[in-house]
C-alpha cells in the first residue's frame, strides 16, 4: 500500500476514537478498507466491535497470528492536528490508530500478494478495558482459526522512527484495575462535626497507598499502585458524602499482585474503622503479564537486527500492561516497541507519533512474515 494510503487511513482512523466496546464506527471503517482489497483469499468475521480476517495460503502448513487493538482514550486531544479526534473527550493517545494502519497495511500486501501460510489479522476490541484479548481467545470465532504464532507491536514515543526494541521473556507487568467507593455523611461545610467527610477520608486513603510499593513489595521485585481518578463533592460548600478512586495496580511477579491487593484491603478496612464510613472495592480488569517466547523473541530479534535501516534495542521489562499477554499465555510469540519518536508519551493530550513509523512498520512486518514462512 502506498504511504500516503496508509497516512490517509491512520488520519481517518486517528479522527474516530471510541471507547472498549464501542468501536462501531471503527470497524465499520476497517471492513470498509478490507472490502477495498483482493478478495480471493480473504475471509472476515466480526467478533463484537471487533474483527477476525483469515488470509489462506497457497501451500499452509502453520497459521501466523498479528493483532492490532483498536480502542481510544477518554482523554480531550490537544495536539492541534488538522485531523484532531472529532470525538469529543476521546484520543488515540496510545496508539491504536497506529496499530490498526499497520495491520491493514501489511494485510494489503498479503491480501494482493498470497502467502504461502496462513495469516490471521485480529482488530481486537477494548485492550484499555475492560479487556478484549480474553473472551475473544475463548469466542469460537477464534478458536476456528487459532493461529501457531502470535505478534503484535506497540508504539513507543521514546525511540526513534526505525527502531525495534523487545526482549525475550517478561516484557510488560500483571495489572490489575482498582476502583474504590466511600461512603460517609454529607452535611453543611461550616458543621463538619455533625457529618463524616469523604474527601478527608480518600485524602488519607491515597496518602497511606504510598507506603505499599515503599514497605510492602520486596525491594528487588516492582509494583506501581496509582490513582489516577478520584472523584467527590459536589459544591465548595457541602461536606461530600461519597468519593471514588480509580486507579491500577502493576506488578511484576503474581506474588507481589496478591500482596498488594491485600495490603489495600487492609488499608481500605482501617479507613472504613478509622473514619466510620463504608467502603468496598472492585479490581475491574486484571492483564496477566506479558512474556514473549525466547525462541520466537530470538529469531524475530536476530531478523531485525541484521535489517538495513532497523535498530533493534534489547529493551528492559516495562510496568505497562497489555492484554495481548492472554494470547501469549496460550500461543507462543512476541510482542515488541516500536519507535515513533514523539516528545509526549502514551496516554498524553499531546501524544503526537510520528507516521513515518507506519510505513516503516509495515515493511517490516511484511519482510518477517515472508522470512518465518520459507523456513
Ligand atoms: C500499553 C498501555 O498503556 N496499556 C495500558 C493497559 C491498561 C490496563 C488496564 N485498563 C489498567 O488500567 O490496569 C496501560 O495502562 O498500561
Amino acid at each position: 500500500m502506498q504511504t500516503d494510503r496508509l497516512i490517509e487511513i491512520r488520519r481517518d482512523l486517528h479522527r474516530i476514537p471510541e471507547p472498549g466496546f464501542q468501536e462501531v464506527k471503527t470497524q465499520q471503517y476497517i471492513k470498509k478498507t478490507i472490502e477495498e482489497f483482493p478478495q480471493d483469499n480473504i475471509e472476515i468475521k466480526p467478533w463484537r466491535t471487533g474483527l477476525l480476517v483469515r488470509v489462506t495460503g497457497s501451500a499452509p502448513e502453520k497459521t501466523y497470528g498479528y493483532r492490532a487493538d483498536i480502542d481510544g482514550l477518554p482523554i480531550p486531544e490537544e495536539t492541534g492536528a488538522a485531523y484532531q479526534s472529532s470525538h469529543k473527550g476521546f484520543m488515540h493517545a496510545c496508539g491504536h490508530d497506529f496499530h490498526m494502519t499497520i495491520a491493514l497495511g501489511v494485510l494489503a500486501h498479503f491480501a494482493a500478494k498470497q502467502p504461502k501460510d496462513n495469516l490471521l489479522f485480529i482488530f481486537q476490541p477494548a485492550e484499555e478495558g475492560p479487556g478484549g484479548a480474553q473472551p475473544l481467545l475463548e469466542s469460537e470465532e477464534f478458536r476456528a482459526w487459532k493461529p501457531d504464532e502470535m505478534m503484535a507491536l506497540h508504539i513507543a514515543p521514546e525511540y526513534p522512527v526505525g527502531t525495534v526494541a523487545t526482549k525475550p521473556g517478561l516484557l510488560f507487568a500483571n495489572t490489575s484495575e482498582l476502583f474504590i467507593d466511600l461512603k460517609g455523611k454529607g452535611g453543611h461545610a461550616a458543621l463538619p462535626h455533625l457529618a463524616n467527610d469523604m474527601v478527608v477520608a480518600c485524602s488519607q486513603l491515597v496518602t497511606q497507598f504510598q507506603t505499599i510499593v515503599a514497605r510492602n513489595v520486596a525491594p528487588l521485585d516492582s509494583a506501581v499502585v496509582t490513582v489516577g481518578k478520584i472523584s467527590s463533592g459536589t459544591k465548595q460548600n457541602i461536606i461530600a458524602e461519597h468519593a471514588r478512586l480509580e486507579g491500577t495496580i502493576r506488578t511484576l511477579s503474581i506474588e507481589s499482585m496478591d500482596v498488594v491487593k491485600k495490603r489495600i484491603e487492609s488499608l481500605v478496612s482501617g479507613i472504613e474503622t478509622g473514619f466510620d464510613c463504608a467502603a468496598s472495592i472492585n479490581y475491574g480488569a486484571n492483564y496477566c503479564q506479558v512474556y514473549n517466547n525466547h525462541a520466537s523473541a530470538e529469531r524475530f530479534m536476530a531478523f531485525t537486527r541484521k535489517r538495513e535501516n532497523s535498530v533493534l534495542v534489547e529493551c528492559e521489562k516495562a510496568m505497562t500492561g497489555e492484554d495481548f499477554g492472554y494470547f501469549l499465555e496460550e500461543i507462543p510469540g512476541l510482542m515488541f516497541w516500536l519507535g515513533v519518536n514523539s516528545p509526549s508519551g502514551l496516554h498524553s493530550s499531546t501524544l503526537d507519533a510520528k507516521e513515518e513509523a507506519i510505513p516503516f512498520a509495515v515493511q517490516l512486518l511484511i519482510d518477517y512474515l515472508e522470512d518465518v514462512q520459507k523456513k
